[in-house]
């Protein structure tokens, strides 16, 4: 499986509407990936607070901006794209972080519910909803399961995950670039814990005073950092995954048969 991490760079004086077009254009260029990846709130920006309401969409292409436009660019391209995560506008007016991910013919395959918000009573964590119900994704190649951002602290939804099957766990972000170290070392240990892939994408630069750590990855089951970006400047990181590598490593060191809890 060749997957493909797009960095996306969340500068304030481009609009919303030009940076949808501009990685709409970039994830056309994937064509021939297996999976595609895009970061965590790339279009508003994770941490612009103040426009979260302004730019807050409907997950459905029908009616979403950037839902329509990923799904027109998952179509052309031929690929599956995790199209990171947008501010969900409900019909009730409650506003969620939630990924989107589409097959190659543009269908709309899964969303997910952001779980754990980050704020500590201020930010996402006030101003959206909470998801409650992780989600996996059938890909042809392999089950993936899905989470964002802060959810990377809690290693009992990873774990949920992988009793659901998922043996790649996708993870956008917008991570600051101050606990650059912490983003870095829970990737590896959701890999190493779970046994599974992890493709880990956060965004580049600095959006609303937040300097963005980028440092996206693929990490394999063993916990061998197969690809990685070296900073925060926008890039692709791509690897191609072994996926006999899930059932070799669980069978030949089958931590996860020992779970007591
Ligand atoms: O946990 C962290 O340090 C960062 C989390 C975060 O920035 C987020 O979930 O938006």
């Amino acid at each position: 499986m060749r997957a493909s991490l797009l960095q996306i760079q969340v500068d304030p004086d481009e609009s919303v509407e030009s940076r949808r077009e501009r990685v709409a254009s970039l994830v056309r260029a994937q064509s021939g990936a297996d999976l595609v990846v895009l970061p965590e709130l790339w279009p508003v920006g994770a941490f612009a607070h103040d426009r979260f309401a302004a730019e807050a969409e409907e997950a459905d292409p029908a009616t979403g901006p950037t839902a329509l436009a990923m799904s027109a660019a998952a179509r052309d391209a031929g690929v599956w794209l995790h199209a990171g995560s947008v501010v969900e506008k409900t019909q009730e007016g409650a506003l969620y972080n939630t990924s989107l991910v589409f097959s190659p013919s543009g269908e709309l395959a899964a969303t997910y519910r952001k779980i754990h918000r980050f704020g500590f009573d201020q930010g996402e964590a006030v101003l959206m909803s909470a998801g409650g119900t992780p989600v996996t994704v059938s890909h042809p190649r392999a089950t993936l399961g899905l989470a964002t951002c802060y959810d990377l602290r809690f290693p009992e939804l990873f774990r949920a995950l992988v009793d659901a099957g998922a043996g790649v766990l996708v993870v956008p972000a917008g991570w600051p670039a101050k606990r650059a170290g912490h983003w870095s070392l829970f990737a590896r240990a959701r890999a190493v814990e779970n046994q599974c892939f992890v493709l880990a994408c956060g965004t580049a630069g600095t959006h609303a005073g937040v300097a963005q750590a980028g440092r996206s990855a693929v990490i394999d089951p063993w916990g061998e950092v197969l690809a990685e970006a070296d900073g925060a400047d926008e890039t692709v990181v791509t690897a191609d995954l072994d996926l006999s590598q899930i059932a070799t490593v669980r069978e030949t060191f089958p931590v996860l048969k020992d779970r007591v809890l």
